[in-house]
């Protein structure tokens, strides 16, 4: 079997693996002179050097099969060609309004923005988070991994799920969700993305975890779906009908798809009864949101329990995931700890670093600083309590 290091060497181009060499040489001699009790300032810094140096080395350049994430050297632009990057993420801007609360202004085409903004983030997103594109409250002795599993798969359990069953995930990125929701309840789940590069990633990654017998990835618009009517047992949605124009459309379309007697739950990016249109610093926080986040506006969560009523549904619960637990820690910790621990501050000299020598596309510094904004516009709206990410609701399609 090939060791780790020699699939490196295999993998790496000789210029760098000499570097490597010689530094694995200075390495081992700086420790012979610590073992040995001669170790002075010189060695000190030689030997943390180094091991910085062969760490960050072997954390960008490690082979991808022994990667669970994309390295910050292979940052894309997703489908949009790295010459087009910038001129994609400057016209993405422009479609925001300059009015307060006006969110995108040419709603036609909203749908083509959102696909492109996926372009733009998912390697990020993927770098630097992992392949469950959403949010969870952190559970009292559980690290971020379990916390994220649990909040997928309490969906199986509401949608009654297992062996046989059909289920729908209503914009399933990645598949992080699916691939958890699948696993846990045995049954198979068909994820629609409007995003042909997640599709690939999904499809890579199911492959990889030998889950690709039950998670369909699909490419297609949650808002006309490829699917026959009363197809699936159950459905859900994981932060991702925020990005409609009007919730009705995609509610609609996930009523059509559902057999009766069937459950459809969401977790909801709302603002929550805290937030008051009059304050400025709401809708500030409100519309940054919007901005980096690729949604044409915000919704109420009100708003959002009439629009699952117009399409016919029934609504079995409402309850703001964010708020009901009173011992599990926040859903906004683990941004604001990658912020506080310098994480978000040494991924932007990565990614600086990554563009000065041209392995990221240009563009990819100002989608990686609006990324960073807007990580601080939603801690915000999780402290001042204006904004959730979370609001669970569960709708019935009537038998
Ligand atoms: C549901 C949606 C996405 C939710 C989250 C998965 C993402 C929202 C903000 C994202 C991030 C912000 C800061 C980034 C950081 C600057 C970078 O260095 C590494 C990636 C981030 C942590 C990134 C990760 C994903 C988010 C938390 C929306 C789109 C509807
Ligand atoms: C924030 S991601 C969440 C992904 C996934 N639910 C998760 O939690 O990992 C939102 C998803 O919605 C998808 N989406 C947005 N608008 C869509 C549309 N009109 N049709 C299909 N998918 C869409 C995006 O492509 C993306 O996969």
């Amino acid at each position: 079997m090939q060791s780790g290091a020699e699939a490196i060497a295999r993998d790496t181009p000789s210029n760098v693996m000499d570097t490597l060499d010689r530094l694995q040489h200075s390495l081992q001699h700086a420790w012979d002179h610590v073992k040995h009790g001669k170790a002075d300032k010189d060695t000190a810094i030689t030997v943390a050097g180094s091991v910085a140096v062969l760490a960050g080395a072997y954390y960008l350049l490690k082979p991808k099969k022994y990667r669970k994430r994309p390295g910050a050297s292979e940052l894309t632009g997703g489908s949009i060609s790295r010459d087009h990057v910038q001129k994609e993420f400057d016209d993405y801007s422009k479609a925001y309004g300059e009015n307060p609360g006006e969110g995108i202004t040419e709603r036609s085409k909203t749908t083509e923005l959102v696909n492109v903004f996926y372009d733009l983030v998912t390697d990020l997103y993927e770098w630097g988070w992992g392949q469950s594109f959403h949010f969870s409250p952190r559970l009292p002795g559980k690290d971020w991994a379990s916390s994220e599993a649990a909040h997928e798969s309490r969906l199986a359990a509401l949608l009654r799920l297992g062996p046989g069953k059909k289920c729908l995930d209503v914009g399933c990125g990645v598949g992080g969700p699916m691939r958890t929701i699948a696993s846990t309840s045995g049954a198979e789940v068909t994820g629609i993305t409007i995003n042909d590069y997640q599709v690939s990633r999904a499809k890579h990654h199911n492959e990889k975890m030998g889950v690709a017998d039950l998670c369909k990835p699909v490419q297609g618009n949650f808002l006309k779906m490829p699917f026959q009517k009363e197809t699936f047992d159950g459905a859900y949605a994981i932060e991702a009908t925020c990005h409609a124009n009007k919730l009705e459309e995609v509610y609609g379309e996930v009523f059509r798809v559902l057999k009766p007697g069937s459950y459809f739950c969401s977790y909801e990016w709302v603002a929550t009864k805290e937030f008051d249109p009059n304050d400025e610093d709401h809708v500030r926080i409100i519309d940054e949101i919007n901005f980096g986040n690729g949604l044409p506006e915000m919704r109420t969560y009100k708003e959002a329990e009439q629009a699952g009523k117009h399409v016919g549904f029934e609504l079995v619960n409402s309850v703001d995931i964010a708020v009901a637990s009173p011992v599990a820690g926040p859903w906004y910790g683990r941004l604001k700890w990658l912020r506080d621990s310098g994480l978000i501050g040494v991924n932007r000299t990565l990614v600086n670093i990554m563009s000065f020598l041209h392995l990221a596309p240009t563009g990819m510094h100002d989608v990686h600083e609006m990324l960073v904004k807007v990580s601080l516009s939603l801690v915000q709206g999780g402290e001042s309590g204006v904004f959730s990410p979370m609001h669970l609701l569960m709708f019935r399609k009537p038998e």
